[in-house]
């Protein structure tokens, strides 16, 4: 038997000679309509398949245009089939019309009636297009947005394991910078605002300089919230503005929900975490209150795509603690968040779309103060944040403890101190839109620091090449130290990021 022009055009695409391919499916397009004076379902099910073939060979060849014509071709021969729906929205994402590339993966998607491999395979394939689509129409204006920044990277879906990951778009130098990002939100340590309040602006986190102009947070009532601008004071508004002007008094009292909020937090680990978690309430509370987001999602705008999940199931699945526990753990400070920023039923929720972001359950408690919402908070930030130093590019002294054990079995401890000199710095954790969508690799092809220029830091966060980047690669950091054992690495990975490596490294 003969190959059919069409099993011909296969032979040369599977070869690669796509221009080749694309002679063979015209002729065959045209052997077909030539002996088939009456159209039937039979001849138009062989030209959707054709022209399909052809959309894929233009794909190949980079001519998007003419691969979505193909495709649009191939639909309208055979609307049932699925895999032209899949052809279209590959040419839809190339043209940039992530719109319209949605739709054509849900048809497809609709279209897929067997349940053999070939099926769940396109199925996986036009689940994670669809995936692809809805994150390029989210990020693509972010990335088009700034391209001083971000013009060398691109984002894409993987799969439902690994999710979004970052590519280079172009070549990249080993210690070229490939991009840098400022943070979402961002939260200093405890003890670097003890420390530097007086010296810092507290949204961009630069050192002021002693004779610059200091602008000061409108609440006169003792809040220490100083900026270096305007600008800053403005951008800071929406986090600070809840927990600062509305509560004149939070400074000065003890009692109120915010400031016994921040003593219990004081002290454990997390409690830069939990410091941010408390600034993305207010955040959220505030864009409610003032109507600028019709839900919690939205307030949270580019977070809202950051990867989430519950992180006390997390940590119970990892150390075995009961969840219940865990849970019962938080509901102290969730509370007091729900005093300090709840939506008051008289004063707020007069409105449709607020009452839509009620939670169904009891006292009309709002879906922002239920512990799974605290909790994917609280796995958002695990996942995705990262610390930030920031270097005033001075030394300062400060007087360290110095413990000397007297000899005897019940001697006293004497705790006498000693002067230290110190790189002056601040320390925080910071949410980075662009940056937040790297991967981990224990083969990593990037470093990551705070640093623009020799020595001179600031809170944004920057990516430099650790090696030569081909295009098309993924751009991939080290979570944990890559020095340390496969075990630690593990453990790391698993309890913090909630994923199995498995790269060489880590199978070994
Ligand atoms: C900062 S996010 C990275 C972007 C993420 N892929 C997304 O879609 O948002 C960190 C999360 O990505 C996933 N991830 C990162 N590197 C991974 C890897 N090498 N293998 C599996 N999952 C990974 C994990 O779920 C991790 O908690």
């Amino acid at each position: 038997m003969t190959p059919s022009l069409k099993d011909l055009g296969n032979q040369f695409y599977t070869k690669g000679d796509y221009d080749k391919a694309i002679e063979l499916y015209k002729q065959g397009i045209q052997e077909i309509l030539d002996d088939n004076n009456i159209v039937n379902e039979d001849s138009n099910n062989q030209l959707s398949l054709i022209t399909s073939n052809l959309s894929i060979s233009y794909y190949q060849l980079k001519r998007y245009q003419e691969s979505l014509e193909w495709a649009l071709k191939s639909i309208e021969y055979n609307p049932k089939s699925a895999k032209p729906y899949l052809r279209a929205g590959d040419a839809y994402i190339e043209l940039s019309n992530y719109k319209d590339a949605k739709e054509k993966y849900l048809l497809c998607i609709k279209n897929i009636n067997t349940n053999d491999e070939t099926a769940k395979n396109l199925l996986n394939q036009a689940s994670n297009s669809l995936q692809n689509a809805k994150m390029k129409q989210f990020y693509q204006p972010i990335l088009e947005g700034s391209p001083a920044l971000y013009d060398r990277v691109e984002i894409k879906y993987l799969d439902s394991i690994r999710e979004k990951a970052l590519f280079a778009k172009v070549p990249i130098q080993k210690g070229e910078i490939i991009f840098s990002d400022l943070p979402f939100i961002h939260q200093l340590s405890v003890d670097s605002f003890k420390l530097h309040h007086n010296d810092i602006c507290n949204h961009c986190i630069k050192f002021i300089d002693s004779s610059a102009a200091i602008i000061k947070c409108n609440n006169t009532n003792g809040c220490k919230y100083q900026y270096c601008s305007e600008k800053c004071k403005l951008e800071s508004f929406s986090y600070h503005n809840q927990s600062c002007m509305n509560n004149s008094d939070l400074v000065l009292s003890s009692n109120h929900p915010i400031s016994k909020y921040r003593a219990m937090v004081e002290n454990v680990p997390t409690s830069t975490q939990l410091l941010l978690v408390e600034s993305l309430i207010s955040m959220i509370s505030h864009l409610l209150k003032t109507k600028q987001a019709k839900n919690c999602n939205l307030a949270l705008g580019t977070i809202t795509h950051l990867k989430r999940g519950p992180l006390m199931a997390q940590q119970s699945s990892f150390n075995g603690k009961n969840l219940e526990d865990l849970q019962k753990q938080y509901q102290p400070l969730l509370s007091l968040l729900e005093d300090a920023y709840g939506l008051k039923l008289k004063e707020h929720l007069d409105d449709q779309l607020l009452k839509n972001e009620f939670k169904k359950y009891t006292n009309f408690k709002i879906i922002v103060f239920s512990v799974d919402f605290y909790d994917n908070l609280l796995g958002m930030i695990n996942f995705n944040s990262t610390s930030t130093v920031v270097k005033s590019g001075k030394k300062i002294e400060i007087q360290v403890p110095v413990t000397t054990t007297g000899k005897g079995k019940k001697s006293n401890n004497q705790v006498k101190t000693t002067t230290k000199t110190i790189e002056n710095s601040c320390w925080g954790v910071g949410l980075f839109p662009i940056f937040s969508c790297m991967n981990h690799s224990c083969f990593p092809n990037v470093e990551i620091s705070n640093e623009i220029i020799d020595g001179v830091t600031s809170v944004r966060m920057v990516v430099k090449a650790k090696k030569n980047i081909p295009a098309g690669s993924e751009i991939l950091h080290s979570y944990c130290d890559e020095t340390l054992s496969n075990k630690e690495r593990k453990d790391i990975l698993f309890s913090q990021y909630g994923f199995k490596c498995t790269c060489n490294k880590c199978s070994k």
